[in-house]
């Protein structure tokens, strides 16, 4: 099976926390696909992407991308790198200073990546690409409502071409109606730009409308994975059960207030 991001007995212990907030986690990601990655807060989600996308350091010989290990392509290659691993955050507005605009914005990342300077056809294309158009360019993060600035968050990472997105938690700050939109945008995004993708969530459900395979977390370990609609048919993990169980009960009552 070939991967394009693999780990392999990844544990990590923040130098200030008392515990290891990874354990022995052995993760791979086929091209292509669409991973979810659930577990309660504090599980380890954010921590276990930011070590994948090598924003946290590690070890050598703990993760490799398409091949090679993230230690050595942050030495020899790293602006390719973090080209092809981008990341959006759950809260679209504290990814952007607000004093930029969204032009200035939109740019960073191909400048200290690319070290050029984007065209405006460029970043409008971009933003087209997200349902955005070139009106936004002069605009600042609070001229904008969450979902746009979050389609923003979007175009700037794809400004660089990668060939994985990380989304941590990329709706839970927004909306509802605007949490299936962006959803949308992504599962589409990876369709047509041939992406793979991993979302971080604490929400079940979400993961099972959008991911192919689904891994679940618990205390900085995966308890479970495997394609979504099997860990959901049948879990196997006590846990898993247990986060089953509250999904179901939380749109049961959601059915009872449509009601
Ligand atoms: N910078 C840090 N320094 C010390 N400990 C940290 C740091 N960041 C996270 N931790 C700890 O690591 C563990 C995992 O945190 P992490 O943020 O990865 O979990 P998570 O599953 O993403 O949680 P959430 O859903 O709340 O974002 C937690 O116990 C947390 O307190």
């Amino acid at each position: 099976m070939s991967y394009i991001v693999e780990t392999k007995h990844l544990s990590f212990r923040y130098r200030t926390a008392p515990a290891p907030s990874l354990v022995d986690v052995d993760l791979g990601i086929e091209p292509g696909t669409t991973l979810g990655l659930v577990g309660e807060s504090g599980s380890g989600k954010s921590t276990l992407i930011r070590v994948m996308c090598g924003l946290i350091p590690v070890a050598p010989g703990a993760v490799r991308y398409q091949d090679r290990d993230v230690v050595d392509w942050l030495q020899q290659d790293g602006r390719t790198f973090r080209r092809q691993n981008q990341l959006v955050f759950q809260n679209p507005a504290s990814s952007f200073d607000p004093r930029m605009t969204m032009a200035t914005a939109l740019a960073e990342p191909v400048k200290a990546l690319e070290q050029r300077t984007p065209t405006t056809s460029e970043l409008v294309s971009r933003l087209e690409q997200v349902g955005l158009n070139a009106g936004v360019l002069n605009r600042h993060p609070h001229q904008l409502s969450g979902g746009q600035v979050q389609r923003v968050a979007i175009a700037r990472a794809l400004l660089v071409g990668p060939q994985l997105l990380y989304a941590d938690e990329p709706t839970s700050s927004l909306d509802v109606s605007v949490q299936a939109q962006v959803l949308n945008l992504l599962m589409e995004l990876r369709r047509t730009l041939g992406l793979t993708l991993v979302v971080v969530s604490h929400d079940l459900a979400l993961v099972s409308r959008v991911c192919d395979r689904v891994a679940v977390m618990l205390s900085g370990a995966i308890v479970e994975a495997g394609p979504t609609a099997e860990v959901l048919r049948e879990p196997k993990a006590p846990y898993t059960q247990q986060l089953l169980a509250a999904a179901e009960l939380v749109s049961l009552s959601q059915e009872d207030a449509n009601q």
